[in-house]
């Protein structure tokens, strides 16, 4: 199936009505160029980063060397255990294995979204003490999929699920909440766009996982998030803003990712990231996980003609980000 025929991923969001009887309403929609920071390393800014046609498959780069862990990973991993999970269809027609984790570290329903149903969770398969077999369906605990009448959680094995040797490495997206921009259309940054482009290409694959990390606002929180939005409305960027409300430019932490992906029996990996710092952080102190391949998350409105989130404040989003990427 070439990717053309894939069903966009998109998650209905608001389109712009536009008033054909007014030219000059319209005009205010078009999308205006993006005028990176004339300071920016040429690296970043370099004509590859915003060429007239990017690929919609993003090119793999290869990690050679991991970046130097940044300081405070934990030498011990939190623990984590899948405490249910369900199928859910999409309205893209993928099916989609979400699993809810509890851990010891905080009392957030940090999830993974798990492509394909090939990949699962040891502590989820673990048998429970004096639980019965329809206890184990309910929580999700089964192979194959669920009938009504099934009597047992292990039966199945083969109907659909194929213990085929793998030759790649697991496509990897490690995604912080972000309220606004999944949930509340938010043209202030393109955190939708990303949770969509990672769950198309994780659909094209039929394999994936998004380990959806519930550290809303870099992990500040929504209300410290929206404070340093007015500030951006006040003339802030992005990181001065969160250190002007004295929090850390960037507040979140891997470690339960990395918890996680272990327990979905995931060691080598290619993570979808712009960012250096989920590379060394994900991978965990003592490299629990290896990071194969980095596959860069080029934000649509960058692609020529190919749409993309339009809008002031997402360019100035776009812009402090750029200077921590390595695209
Ligand atoms: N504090 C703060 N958080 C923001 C802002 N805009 C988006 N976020 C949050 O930033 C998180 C996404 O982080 P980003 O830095 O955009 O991207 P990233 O995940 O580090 O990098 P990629 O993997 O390349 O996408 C989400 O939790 C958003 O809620 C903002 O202006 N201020």
């Amino acid at each position: 199936m070439s990717s053309s025929e894939f069903p966009s991923f998109l998650s209905p969001r608001l389109s712009p009505q536009i008033d054909s009887d007014n030219a000059d309403d319209a005009s205010v929609l078009k999308p205006s160029p993006i005028n990176l920071d004339r300071t920016l390393p040429p690296t970043i800014i370099s004509p590859s980063f915003t060429p007239d046609t990017v690929p919609s498959t993003p090119v793999p780069i290869p990690v050679i060397s991991t970046p130097q862990p940044s300081d405070g990973l934990p030498d011990v991993l939190p623990e984590v255990e899948c405490v249910v999970r369900a199928r859910i269809p999409t309205t893209s027609g993928t099916e989609i294995f979400l699993h809810l984790y509890k851990n010891n570290m905080d009392d957030k329903e940090h999830l993974a979204i798990v492509f394909g149903n090939t990949i699962r969770s040891k502590s989820l398969d673990r048998a429970r003490e004096g639980e019965t077999e329809m206890d184990r369906m309910i929580r999700g605990a089964y192979v194959g999929r669920l009938y009504p009448g099934r009597q047992t959680s292990r039966e199945d094995q083969k109907n659909g699920e194929e213990d085929t040797a793998k030759d790649t490495a697991t496509l990897v997206r490690i995604h912080s909440e972000c309220y606004t921009g999944e949930t509340a259309w938010s043209a202030r940054c393109d955190c939708g766009e990303q949770l969509d482009e990672a769950a198309r290409l994780m659909s094209k694959e039929n394999e994936g996982i998004v380990v959806y990390l519930r550290q809303e606002g870099r992990g500040i929180g929504l209300r410290e998030k929206l404070k340093a939005y007015n500030l951006q409305d006040l003339g802030a960027d992005t990181v001065t803003a969160n250190i002007l409300l004295r929090h850390p430019a960037d507040a979140r932490s891997y470690s339960l990712a990395t918890a996680i992906l272990l327990d979905l029996d995931q060691t080598e990996i290619r993570l979808l990231t712009n960012n250096p710092d989920k590379i060394a952080a994900v991978e965990g102190k003592h490299r629990e996980i290896k990071v194969r391949e980095r596959v860069p998350m080029v934000p649509i409105a960058w692609r020529m003609n190919s749409g993309g989130i339009r809008s002031k404040e997402v360019e100035g989003y776009l812009k402090t980000k750029v200077r921590t990427a390595c695209l």
